[in-house]
């Protein structure tokens, strides 16, 4: 505690720096933007000259315009995190606290594996599990429900929705964020604002896929500013981006923070021009927080330890260089700065010495504050939109995506016509014919295998992605999951249908099947109910595993039901009891008994091109492969059962995906039921 009095003397130099011209501080956020004369230093970056930064101090006004949004004081307080793991419990924050504010940019300093990302998680309200201590939003304990209406995460991959514009990228952003809280000539304004700002509205008819790594992040920042956010989360939003995009990213996210916004945001390395930039650090070793203040401040804050930075060195390489090399040093500067709770202390003792006040103990914020709960209490509305809107938003973009895939589109079109030309040729014209009817019947296996293993294995494969892109949409409270699974489930339907009865049309007339409406129907029916059935079982494995691990767990389930399904062929009368309860949870044996029954059911005896035909009578090729009592609706209601099944599964095993936890919840249960054996 001999420190004290040194480190708080650092802290006034700091607070002066802090207050100078270009690093202006949090009070005075609502004013206009000042061109900086650190931002466009260096000449670099045409884009952030002096009259770039006139214009966006002015767009960034109407954005202000847009939402009266309280602005948010964030305060942690001994904040804990625990996991368990086969090896016990790991704590990987120990006891942190300190404090972001409205109109100023931080960054978290660490070495990797510090606990950046961690506390950023929890502060988000991302990670909840495992977490102690507490989290106050302006004086109040945080409220999830509105804390998650304030804020936006954006996390370490900026994943897009590859095949739409930037424009339009925006524009369901607009719709489904602001619904109808402003008019289509407003939401254009606003989109164009934004898009000025970040520098993207030369690119705003460019796909999100054709955009470089830095537009890509810009993007991302600004699709969470449509709704003008007060407080704004960023992982580690400077990764693989180049020197100059890193510095316009960071430009950019300071003066968003000079209009009220407090934006947090985790960093590896920065230059020492970019550190520059923030207003505050928050430096973090092995979970602990070493200093947390201005940025000016942290240079002597560690020539008080006895740490002199080189005038020559970058102070963030110099931290971080202290403290990954002198775990000692580390230690010292967390019992200093009583990791996190005593540099907060100092700046309110500062507060209180003459300067403004600062933003939790002003009860002008804290008023705003509790008359904003109390409008979002009283709207109880839990997205801007209701699930009407969101679906037909979200259907929309799903066709939009569905249409410009032109060559998933093609390629799934030449497999369907190539396995329905393939399969026509194998069983060609033995449709009627009473020498083959058990080749006719492998004909229905054939199909039912050809829809079980398309459309199980294109979610296997395409949604573990889409379950990313998911996620910081769905934790952005763009709209919920419930609105999202049903466009998914609806969107896929018409290439599903039409592709489909493509390969039936095809197979079942080069089979040679009976020209008959009602019979075709049915057939079809069979197979494309299958089809949706298996994309159901697809998604709930796609929706609960990783690519990798889907595609070997997806076929390995289907195999037993594929075996079930035909089990008893031949011997269809002295199929077992427990055999036919077994194959009764085959989803697939009602898909094939619904395709034989279609084809098999109710004709005149086949016709016999060899001298004596067994199955010319259809009855008895049904009763040797125990269908004679399967009636055709019961498959169909069979289906649609396992159907309802595999989505509300896939939609539970999203729930949990959605849940960041998850697998430290699943981790302490695993590591409980082997504690207990
Ligand atoms: N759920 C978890 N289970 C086990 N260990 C975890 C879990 N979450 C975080 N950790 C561990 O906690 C430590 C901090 O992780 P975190 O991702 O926060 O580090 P970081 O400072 O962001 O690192 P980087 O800069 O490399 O991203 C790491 O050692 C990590 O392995």
């Amino acid at each position: 505690m001999s420190n004290i009095p040194l480190v708080r003397r650092a802290i006034v130099g700091a607070t002066l720096a802090h207050n100078a011209p270009g690093l202006q501080s949090p009070g005075q956020s609502n004013s206009p933007v000042e061109p900086d004369p650190m931002i466009v230093e260096g000449g670099q970056e045409s884009q952030w000259t002096p009259a770039a930064l006139e214009r966006v101090g002015s767009t960034l006004k109407a954005l202000n315009r847009m939402a009266k949004r309280p602005p948010v004081h964030l305060l942690f307080e001994d904040v804990n995190y625990t996991v368990s793991s086969h090896k016990g419990e790991q704590r990987i924050l120990q006891s942190v606290s300190g404090e972001f504010r409205s109109g100023e940019l931080t960054c978290i300093l660490g070495p990797s594996g510090a606990g950046k990302s961690t506390l950023l998680n929890i502060l988000a309200g991302y990670t909840l599990n495992g977490v102690t201590g507490r989290i106050s939003v302006n004086g109040h304990v945080r409220d999830m429900r509105v804390f998650k209406k304030l804020s936006s995460y954006i996390m370490q991959d900026d994943l897009l929705q590859p095949r739409l514009t930037v424009q339009e990228s925006m524009w369901i952003a607009a719709d489904l964020k602001l619904g109808k809280e402003l008019g289509k000539p407003e939401k254009e304004l606003i989109i164009e604002e934004i898009l000025q700002t970040l520098g993207l509205w030369d690119h705003r008819d460019t796909r999100s896929e054709k955009l470089s790594g830095g537009q890509s992040k810009r993007l991302t920042v600004a699709l969470e500013l449509v709704n003008n956010p007060p407080i704004i989360f960023l992982d580690e939003p400077t990764t693989g981006l180049d020197i100059v995009s890193i510095r316009q990213l960071v430009v950019l996210l300071r003066l968003l923070s000079r209009q009220g916004r407090t934006i947090i945001c985790t960093i590896h390395q920065p230059s020492a021009s970019l550190f520059a930039l923030f207003d505050r650090v928050y430096v973090m070793a092995r979970g602990m927080c070493c200093y947390q203040g201005a940025a000016p401040l942290l240079v002597p804050y560690l020539s008080e330890l006895g740490h002199t930075c080189p005038t020559t060195h970058n102070p963030a390489d110099f931290v971080l260089e202290t403290i990954i090399t002198d775990a000692e040093a580390a230690a010292q500067m967390s019992e200093l700065c009583q990791n996190g709770k005593l540099c907060r202390k100092l700046d309110r003792m500062l507060a209180r010495g003459g300067k403004k006040p600062i933003l939790h103990s002003d009860e002008s914020i804290q008023r705003i504050f509790v008359e904003h709960i109390a409008k979002e209490q009283m709207q109880k509305m839990e997205f801007p939109t209701t699930f009407f809107t969101q679906f037909y938003i979200l259907t929309k973009r799903m066709f939009i995506q569905n249409k410009r895939n032109l060559t998933t589109l093609w390629i799934q079109l030449a497999h369907h016509l190539t396995s329905a030309i393939l399969l026509g040729s194998i069983f060609f014209g033995i449709g009627n014919d009473g020498a083959y009817p058990v080749v006719n019947f492998k004909f229905c296996m054939s199909c039912l295998v050809f829809f079980m293993y398309t459309y199980i294995m294109i979610p296997i494969l395409l949604f573990p992605m889409e379950v990313h892109l998911l996620r910081r949409e769905y934790f952005n409270r763009w709209y919920s999951l419930k609105a999202y699974y049903a466009a998914l489930s609806f969107a896929t339907m018409p290439a599903m249908t039409l592709l489909g009865l493509i390969f039936l049309v095809i197979t079942y007339f080069m089979s040679g099947q009976l020209l008959e409406w009602e019979r075709f129907t049915l057939f079809s029916i069979s197979g494309l109910l299958t089809g949706i059935c298996s994309e159901g079982l697809g998604l709930a494995i796609g929706a609960a595993l990783s690519v990798t691990n889907g595609s070997i767990v997806g076929p390995s389930i289907v195999s037993p039901l594929l075996v079930l399904c035909c089990y008893g062929m031949g011997f269809g009368p002295y199929i077992e009891g427990t055999m036919r309860a077994l194959m009764s949870a085959s989803y697939l044996r009602y898909g094939l008994s619904g395709l034989t029954l279609s084809l098999f059911e109710n004709r005149r005896p086949m016709d016999c091109s060899l001298e004596f035909c067994l199955y010319s009578d259809s009855k008895l090729l049904l009763r040797d492969v125990g269908m004679t009592n399967d009636r055709y609706y019961i498959q169909i209601i069979g289906l649609l059962a396992f159907t309802f099944v595999y989505r509300l599964l896939a939609y539970f095993a999203l729930r949990y995906r959605m849940t960041a936890d998850f697998s430290n919840r699943f981790m302490c249960y695993i590591s409980k039921f082997l504690k207990h054996r």
